[in-house]
């Protein structure tokens, strides 16, 4: 195995406007599991697509440690590169029951007998679905198909597993629970892994690298934790987790990490000629305080173990926070703001 490179990799399809991707550099460390996260149209797909050996890049480089993989002049074809790719429908043989539909990709490789029945196996053990060897697609849970699915690319032991929004037909409660197969699928396999999705609670919930793409191109790659703590900018601010986005007076040279005291006192001093800057607040930074800025509760969600409250600050930016307490649309309610970004 070895660490997947993007080399300023460029997709134009030739149909006038921007390209589908551009100028995109990015490194998947081996044995690392980067989730590709943005809005519908970015380039996810067709990222995952070049990855793979099923789109040919119009510019740049794509390098599996020492190997070229593609560039613009020469592509190696998918059956060449060692990889293997799931999709959102788990395109399983109906006629075939699961060890079938497992082994399949070992038959097409020629691989019979003890070998290919051991692999099977195996496959099967890692995805927790040895007892279902016999059975038919069309006899499992949503859940135990994606397995199936998962168990058939494990088979051929790949350098890279590519997830195009694997989870994307499944209910709440099975996209959890499959969450935490994922999790286990990676660490038990070794396998880098690359997963299209554009929903960030997934790509914070699996990967250990989050990058996030908009109209093309790449705006930050970090940890889940690092991008969710330290987001660059008001694209990826706003589309990793929850928060409000604030437009504030910063005087020159203010560090981005804004605790409450500092934010009080630009809160309180809010001049016109001081240029203004995007700040991002998290709802769980904001905190009740009878001492703070007095708020408007614009609307309340209940939400079970809590409720989400949209606030208007006394200038009509809007706010969220979370409380534990009972509150009505019309209340003041007045919050101390513990942290916040500057974007
Ligand atoms: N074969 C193609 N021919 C022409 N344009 C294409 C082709 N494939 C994708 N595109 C365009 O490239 C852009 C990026 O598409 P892509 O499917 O990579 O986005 P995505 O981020 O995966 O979106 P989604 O989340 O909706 O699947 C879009 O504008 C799309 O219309």
């Amino acid at each position: 195995m070895a660490k997947l490179i993007l080399n300023h990799v460029s997709k134009d399809f030739g149909t006038g406007g921007r390209a589908a991707v551009h100028a995109l550099s990015l490194d998947v460390r081996e044995g690392g599991f980067l989730a590709l996260l943005g809005p519908s149209g970015c380039g996810k797909t067709t990222v995952l697509r070049m990855i793979a050996g099923f789109e040919q890049p119009t510019d740049g480089s794509i390098h599996l440690g020492e190997r070229l993989l593609a560039d613009a002049a020469h592509t190696l074809p998918p059956e060449r590169r060692n990889m293997a790719m799931v999709f959102q429908s788990y395109a399983l043989w109906p006629h075939m029951n699961v060890a079938d539909n497992v082994g399949y990709p070992l038959k097409v490789r020629g691989i019979s007998g003890e070998r290919y029945r051991q692999k099977v196996r195996e496959a099967l053990s890692t995805v927790r679905l040895e007892d279902y060897a016999e059975r038919r697609p069309a006899d499992l849970s949503g859940g135990q198909r994606q397995r199936v699915a998962l168990a058939r690319c494990l088979v051929t032991s790949p350098d890279v597993v590519l997830l195009d929004e694997p989870l994307a037909n499944l209910d709440r409660h099975l996209k959890k629970e499959m969450e935490e197969t994922f999790r286990e699928f990676h660490q038990r396999s070794g396998a880098t892994m690359v997963y299209v999705t554009h929903d960030q609670s997934e790509a914070m919930a699996l990967a250990t690298d989050v990058a996030v793409m908009s109209e093309g191109q790449l705006l930050q790659v970090a940890a889940p934790a690092e991008i969710y703590a330290r987001p660059d900018g008001r694209l990826v601010g706003g589309l990793v987790g929850q928060g409000a986005i604030l437009s504030l007076a910063i005087p020159d040279g203010w560090p981005r990490s804004i605790d409450w005291p500092a934010l009080k006192a630009i809160w309180s001093e809010q001049e016109e000629k001081i240029p203004r800057a995007d700040i991002l607040v998290r709802p769980e930074d904001v905190v009740a305080d009878a001492e703070g800025i007095a708020c408007r509760v614009d609307s309340v969600l209940y939400e079970g173990e809590r409720y989400a409250l949209r606030l208007s600050l006394p200038d009509g930016q809007v706010l969220r926070a979370y409380s534990r307490e009972a509150v009505k649309p019309g209340d003041v309610y007045a919050v101390a703001i513990r942290s916040a970004w500057r974007l």
